[in-house]
């Protein structure tokens, strides 16, 4: 059989200490800002009804009038350092960035279009402005980079023609230009988030799209890309003709939450999450349901519990300030956080079968297991149910280390955790000191 020549270079997931302190987040902050947060979704008094980032592409938007409506972006509240903060106390540890959207529209200062911050009344270098707050703040900065760029006229759907093909090369060349230039500018970058790859054009160039990774990882060693960016030279995205991932975790996970562990085939993986139901840029009016702070904690429990991080999104105002509910939002699940961060990073896959209770988490090289508790059963009674070869050796409130909890033995391998009688207000988490014994896992009884 044909041996892939441009498929993943890698099978299975990376191992070194950048990837691992990828593997370690548990939270993150996703970020939507640009030309796009000016309108809000909105025209004219009517909303567009999809993702605001995308109003560009709405039958109801005149042409010129988007393209012109950068020369209005003059973010007078924007506080990079304020936004590094509030990342902070609300327990994140990295952050993705909007460098330039869809629309082609750069907030940072490219050398390759004029289409830039540096051409608006603000003039600012966003991305520096925010790439240094947050570094500064402890937190792992990757920057978003749409390939996909309506503004450029160089970009194609799909080629069809020789012009097409002439023009998707300048296009391929200008994308290798700015990707250079937003490393060698912002070299605290950790990673690249890519986006806007699916059309027939990309997955048409799966031998540029593995020479530009290659050449971008060589420019920057231990950078960090997702399994958006690559397609094969069949033009198969995410997973090769082989079936292996490309890439260095799986990125298809946008605003969906594996079921299972097995959804996941044993990759690294993080899900990126709205706020409402969709949309990333600013929404004047958030339509249908919002998450609350509970929902979201959830959320980052299953996540972390199936082995992945969870990224929330944050659509900042076109002033440069966050809407009230975000900001409650990071306060309140930041004050979670402060108390409970024990059993989010630095977590994996326990690989315990699942209680209805909530969720497990293993703190990765520890014989520690935490128990992520939603849903306090009217028993008080919590079933726990350790993988093979292993016991609890003791259980307590992460918050009471010295009160140890009682287990009750049920069957061969389970026992109840009796909680004391309390109001449970908030999602609380349980500790599991563990050790090896109990029955013998298949394999240890194939080694003695
Ligand atoms: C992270 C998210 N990805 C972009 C996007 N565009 C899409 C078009 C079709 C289906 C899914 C999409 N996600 C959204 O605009 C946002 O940036």
């Amino acid at each position: 059989p044909k041996v892939l020549q441009h498929g993943a270079h890698r099978v299975g997931k990376r191992t070194d200490v950048e990837m691992a302190t990828w593997r370690g987040y548990g939270m993150g902050q996703f970020i939507h800002w640009g030309v796009y947060s000016l309108f809000g979704g909105e025209l004219n008094g009517n909303y567009y009804n999809g993702a605001a980032e995308w109003i560009r592409s709405w039958k109801d938007m005149p042409n010129g009038v988007y393209d012109s409506a950068y020369k209005q972006f003059n973010p007078s509240s924007f506080d990079a350092t304020q936004w590094a903060k509030m990342a902070k106390q609300m327990g994140v540890r990295y952050v993705t960035f909007t460098t330039k959207h869809h629309d082609g529209f750069c907030l940072w200062p490219s050398k390759y279009t004029d289409y830039t911050i540096a051409n608006s009344p603000c003039k600012k270098d966003i991305v520096k402005q925010v790439v240094d707050a947050y570094t500064k703040e402890g937190i792992d900065v990757y920057l978003y980079f749409s390939i996909m760029d309506w503004h450029n006229p160089d970009w194609r759907y799909d080629l069809k023609t020789k012009e097409d093909s002439v023009a998707f090369e300048r296009f391929k060349l200008f994308t290798k230009k700015q990707l250079t230039e937003l490393l060698q500018q912002y070299p605290q970058t950790k990673g690249l988030w890519f986006d806007g790859t699916w059309d027939n054009s990309w997955k048409k160039s799966g031998a540029f799209t593995d020479t530009l990774e290659q050449y971008l990882k060589t420019l920057h060693p231990g950078l960090i890309i997702g399994s958006r960016f690559r397609a094969d030279e069949f033009g198969n995205r995410h997973v090769d003709a082989t079936g292996v991932l490309m890439g260095d975790y799986e990125q298809g996970w946008e605003r969906k939450i594996p079921k299972t562990y097995a959804d996941v085939h044993g990759n690294d993986w993080d899900c990126v999450m709205t706020i409402p139901e969709n949309g990333w840029g600013y929404q004047k009016k958030w339509l249908g349901h919002w998450k609350t702070t509970n929902e979201i904690l959830e959320m980052t429990a299953q996540c972390v519990s199936l082995g992945g991080n969870f990224v929330l999104n944050f659509g900042p105002k076109p002033d440069g300030t966050f809407r009230p509910e975000e900001v409650e939002i990071a306060k309140e699940a930041g004050e979670w956080m402060k108390i409970n961060n024990a059993a989010i990073y630095n977590c994996e896959y326990a690989g315990w079968e699942k209680q209805d209770w909530g969720y497990y988490t293993k703190k990765t090289n520890e014989n520690k297991v935490y128990m992520i508790v939603f849903n306090v059963p009217v028993s008080r009674s919590l079933k726990v149910k350790p993988s093979k070869n292993t016991l609890v050796d003791k259980a307590y409130l992460l918050t009471a280390p010295g009160k140890t909890l009682s287990l009750e033995k049920l069957d061969y391998d389970a026992s109840f955790i009796q909680l004391p009688s309390a109001q449970y207000k908030q999602p609380f988490v349980i500790v599991l000191e563990t050790k090896e014994g109990g029955e013998k896992s298949d394999e240890q009884k194939a080694k003695t």
